[in-house]
């Protein structure tokens, strides 16, 4: 029985959608050894930001194919170790962008209002409508750190409040910020001349005290800082001091460097001028039920044998590209198969020519399903397509990709796979004809014309009469059935290969005997 772990809250839509497929285990708050011990039982994990996956718990973790992080953040996740076991890693990239980006402005608003504190004072029996005088968010800058999804919308929000707004992101064009109305400015002349800044950048080793004390001084004394992006990119200590002293006019979080926020936290200490919130961007009502649906949409359908549309750990594979290139992906690992077997050896250097129409296909995804079946015949079910790049690395397997689109053998093109080790080079070429058949169209530059099937042999030999009947008789004393056979060579009597599909394997004691015919030079049996 297929089974999932879901350790998180996680909205009932998605526990709906993942009891089609598989036994769902709810399993919330558990400490790291409990999940350490259960992981192996399962297929596949649906996590938010409560619980962290390490690779202790990915090693632990024999049959999991998938963890589905019902959110966007993947920074709790060890993801190099998941793609190190093959372990897809998927999210939701878009489910609770307008909930974190609401968080953000609301956030901005409650503390230019001190909603909180004269809340708390009001509850408390006060009536101080001088201590509360606020600000207005028309007219002030506001500088946007991190201009993606969530910081996108607050910017767009911001402008339609009247608010002039700047950012910073090193990875967003003139031209799109110019498209939003942005000015583009570098870290430190943003900071300095905001009123308000929010942080909407991810936390990566870059990242990580990005506003730190240094930076914090640089504010006016009237600027507020709000993050709702991911704890550790403020110094929290920093912060606290520089809210306490008037450094900056005030700040905001929901997010902090370790979750849930520490008792002993400086930032507890802080009474005025600083609201604090629980981790709550994502958790709004519609994000939960978007991203709880949209993840657990990726586990059912990678359970089911299907592409995940949102994989963090296969660039460039969604689903729509796997939808579109299936035959395409099938004949690169189709031929990966292939040359690996007639290498049969560790290989060094693959070669993956994009011919024709083919050159017109993204050719990352074919080189990664060539690397799969290259690698499959050494590694089996374990390499896939999170891991085969990594792998082939690892192996020290260099891949060139070449694309020659004048090269027009077939309509539709071809893709030729070759590879080189110390003793041997070898080379196959295939082609997708119509209703996406699969074609082997040369073997080592010899042209065939075979349909690929489970249990093949390929042989090198001299063109010579008599050859393809001693090794017909023999197979056929053997009980081994050839289902097709066909020779191709280059010219009379010279060298030449055959291909032979059979409906049976070729036992070890039978290829002695191919290999002990006279003028066959090379015979290599190949299970597709
Ligand atoms: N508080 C919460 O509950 C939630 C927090 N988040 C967090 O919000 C953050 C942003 O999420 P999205 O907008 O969806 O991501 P996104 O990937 O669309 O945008 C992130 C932006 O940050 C930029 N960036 C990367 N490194 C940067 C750097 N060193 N300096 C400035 N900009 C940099 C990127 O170019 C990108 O434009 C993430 O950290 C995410 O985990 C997301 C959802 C909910
Ligand atoms: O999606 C994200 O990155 C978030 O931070 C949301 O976290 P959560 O799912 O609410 O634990």
């Amino acid at each position: 029985m297929t089974k999932v772990l879901v350790s998180d809250p996680i909205d009932q839509a998605g526990i709906d959608i993942l009891s089609q497929v598989a036994q769902v285990d709810v399993r919330t708050g558990l400490p790291p050894e409990e999940l350490k011990a259960i992981i192996g039982d399962y297929d596949a994990l649906m996590i938010r930001s409560g619980t962290t996956v390490t690779a202790e718990i990915i090693e632990a973790a024999d049959k999991l194919r998938i963890i589905g992080r019902a959110g966007v953040g993947v920074d709790n996740v060890d993801v190099p170790a998941a793609t190190k076991r093959g372990v897809l890693v998927v999210n939701s990239p878009e489910g609770n962008t307008i909930a974190a980006a609401e968080q953000a402005l609301a956030l901005m608003l409650a503390l230019s209002r001190h909603v909180p504190h004269a809340h708390a004072s009001t509850m408390a029996g006060g009536w101080d409508r001088k201590k509360y005088v606020g600000n207005e968010l028309y007219k002030k800058k506001l500088g946007v750190v991190g201009l993606g999804k969530i910081g996108s919308h607050v910017a767009r929000v911001a402008k339609a409040m009247g608010m002039d707004v700047m950012a910073y992101d090193p990875y967003v064009s003139a031209e799109r910020a110019q498209q939003m109305q942005v000015r583009l400015l570098p870290l430190p002349a943003l900071f300095a001349e905001a009123d308000f800044v929010s942080l909407h950048l991810p936390r990566t080793p870059d990242t990580e005290n990005l506003v730190n004390a240094e930076l914090l001084k640089t504010m006016k004394s009237t600027a507020r800082i709000v993050n709702c992006a991911r704890g550790g990119i403020i110094d929290e200590a920093a912060l606290a001091e520089a809210v306490e002293n008037g450094t900056i006019g005030g700040a905001a979080l929901d997010v902090y460097a370790k979750e849930p926020l520490e008792a002993g936290s400086p930032l507890r200490q802080v009474k005025e001028r600083l609201i604090l919130t629980p981790h709550l961007g994502a958790s709004t009502e519609e994000a939960q039920e978007n991203v709880a649906i949209d993840v657990a949409e990726q586990i059912r359908d990678v359970l089911l044998g299907l592409p995940a549309r949102s994989a963090v750990n296969i660039p460039g594979l969604n689903a729509e590209v796997m939808e579109q290139l299936k035959p395409h992906l099938q004949l690169a690992e189709t031929l990966g198969q292939l040359l690996s077997q007639l290498a049969g050896g560790p290989i060094s250097e693959l070669e993956v020519r994009l011919q024709g129409d083919f050159a017109a296909h993204p050719a990352q995804p074919l080189v990664v399903a060539a690397l799969k079946g290259l690698l499959s015949t050494a590694l089996g079910d374990s390499i896939n397509y999170v891991n085969a790049s990594l792998e082939a690395k690892e192996r020290g397997i260099h891949v060139l990709e070449v694309k020659d689109d004048a090269s027009r053998d077939f309509a539709g093109g071809s893709l030729q796979l070759s590879c080189r080790n110390s003793q041997a080079s070898h080379s196959v070429t295939g082609a997708v004809f119509a209703e996406g058949e699969l074609r082997i169209t040369t073997i080592d530059e010899f042209p065939v014309n075979v349909a690929p099937s489970r249990h093949m042999l390929f042989t090198r030999h001299r063109d010579m009469p008599g050859i393809i009947g001693q090794l017909g008789s023999l197979l056929g004393e053997h009980n081994v059935n050839i289902a097709s056979m066909q020779v191709g060579r280059r010219i009379v009597r010279g060298d030449a290969v055959m291909v032979l599909s059979l409906d049976d394997p070729i036992p070890p004691s039978l290829l002695v005997s191919v290999h002990a015919i006279n003028g066959i030079q090379e015979a290599h049996p190949v299970t597709l």
